[in-house]
């Protein structure tokens, strides 16, 4: 028997950093930047205004009143994506649309709110100071600063960056394809009918729908029995396509265990009882140099040593920090047992009123009650030595993803 911690620090110790990747930007989408991204240029890389108006000399309109407009003559139009070669002198002005830029000799705009909006000649009704609504050259971004470090995630707003400074692809660690199968003869296809002893194959969309939560991109393979040259081949033929296989079933202490029969001394493949539940039979090692975790059959089980095992490893894939889930600090709603030296992970909701979080354990924990898990959004880790905590206790509590 070894530690959810040994466990894990096995499996960090050994799944391989994904290479890097120059995709191009929505590939890119997902993934963790390899390189730091400057801007070439500064943002905005012009003044230019920013509400559609008039470009004027603050001085000329410092005595500006509803009572005594100053007029103005207006001598173009600047609109967005103009050269930006026109000028104003003093007692002139341009019209200038949001966005456009500022021309030389103008150090304010005046919102065409503020005026009477004429085309020839223009009255305004209020002054300024200099630097009116002008959004000046660089105060998003300074030309060389960087905008985007080397291990960052990118998300739709650091994809906008990156397309803001001019990139059209990004070196990134892609995120990990991961391949998921199920074994076991008792299952069928969702949507299919099922005859004595069957049910219906639940751990593979789950388990692929998880791999998307964390960052990776899942390959639901169609699930095998326990015949177990199939089996073998099967995963064999998956490793074309998988930075990493996921696989459910067939590894406790049944006459047909079939993940463990096959992948018993394969590459560095081992299996282990891990001081945890729901999930003590874990499998892990490389095959072939691809990550394989072998993931116990009961639909809890599986989905917490997802959460526990596999994440961070996909994270560590794309040389992130493996980190856990996001935790809070919460207050035990009831009492609850644990059983000694083993990591219990408990399902509960999850209430935040006054000021903090109370966590209530669901009613049932069996980890073949999918039910209690999909209305669960939280883990309470209570730590192998908590054999029974009171009601109000704080604890650790995992949030479990949406
Ligand atoms: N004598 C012992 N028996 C068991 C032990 C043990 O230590 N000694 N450990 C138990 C624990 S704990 C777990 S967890 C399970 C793990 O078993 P397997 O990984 O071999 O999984 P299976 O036997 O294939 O299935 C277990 C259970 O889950 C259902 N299942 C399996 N796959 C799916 C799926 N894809 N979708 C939905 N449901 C699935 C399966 O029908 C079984 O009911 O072993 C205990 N036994
Ligand atoms: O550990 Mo098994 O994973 O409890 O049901």
């Amino acid at each position: 028997m070894r530690t959810v911690d040994e466990h894990l620090t096995d499996i960090l110790g050994s799944v391989p950093v994904l290479p890097p990747l120059d995709l191009a930007l929505l590939e890119a989408h997902g993934a963790v930047l390899a390189e730091p991204v400057s801007a070439p240029v500064p943002l905005p890389p012009f003044d230019n205004s920013a509400m559609d108006g008039y470009a004027v000399v603050a001085a000329d309109i410092a005595g500006a009143t509803e009572a005594e407009p100053v007029v103005l003559p207006v001598v173009g139009d600047i609109l967005a994506g103009d050269p930006g070669v026109s000028a104003i002198r003093p007692g002139l002005t341009a019209r200038i649309m949001t966005g456009a830029p500022l021309p030389a000799g103008a150090d304010a705009v005046i919102p065409v709110e503020w005026t009477d909006g004429g085309a020839a000649t223009v009255r305004i009704s209020r002054p300024a100071p200099p630097g009116n609504y002008i959004r000046r050259a660089g105060e998003d971004v300074l030309a060389g600063q960087v905008v985007a470090d080397a291990g960052t995630r990118l998300g739709a707003a650091q994809i906008g960056m990156l397309a803001a400074v001019g990139r059209s692809h990004a070196v990134v660690r892609p995120r990990p394809r991961v391949v998921v199968m199920s074994t076991g003869t008792e299952l069928r296809e969702p949507g299919s009918t099922l005859g004595a002893g069957q049910i219906w194959e639940s751990n593979s969309f789950m388990l692929t729908a998880a791999v998307a939560e964390a960052g990776g991109v899942g390959y639901r393979q169609e699930t095998v029995g326990d015949e177990p040259v199939k089996v073998l081949e099967t995963l064999r033929d998956q490793l074309v396509r998988a930075d990493a296989i996921v696989t459910s079933g067939g590894v406790s202490m049944g006459t047909r265990d079939v993940v463990k029969e096959v992948l018993t001394g394969v590459g560095t493949v081992e299996f282990h009882k891990v001081r945890m539940r729901p999930g003590k039979p874990q499998g892990f090692g490389l095959f072939e140099g691809t990550p394989v975790f072998t993931l116990p059959g009961n639909p809890v089980s599986a989905y917490i040593s997802f959460q526990v095992f596999v994440r961070p490893a996909l994270r560590a894939m794309q040389g992130l920090p493996p980190e856990p889930l996001p935790t809070v600090s919460a207050v035990l709603g009831e009492d609850v047992r644990s059983p000694a030296g083993l990591r219990h992970y408990v399902r509960g909701r999850l209430s935040f009123t006054r000021g903090f979080y109370t966590v209530a354990p669901a009613e049932v924990q069996g980890s073949h009650q999918l039910g209690s898990l999909s209305s669960a959004d939280a883990l309470i880790a209570l730590p192998e030595d908590a054999e029974a905590l009171p009601a109000g206790s704080h604890v650790e509590v995992m949030r479990l993803p949406s």
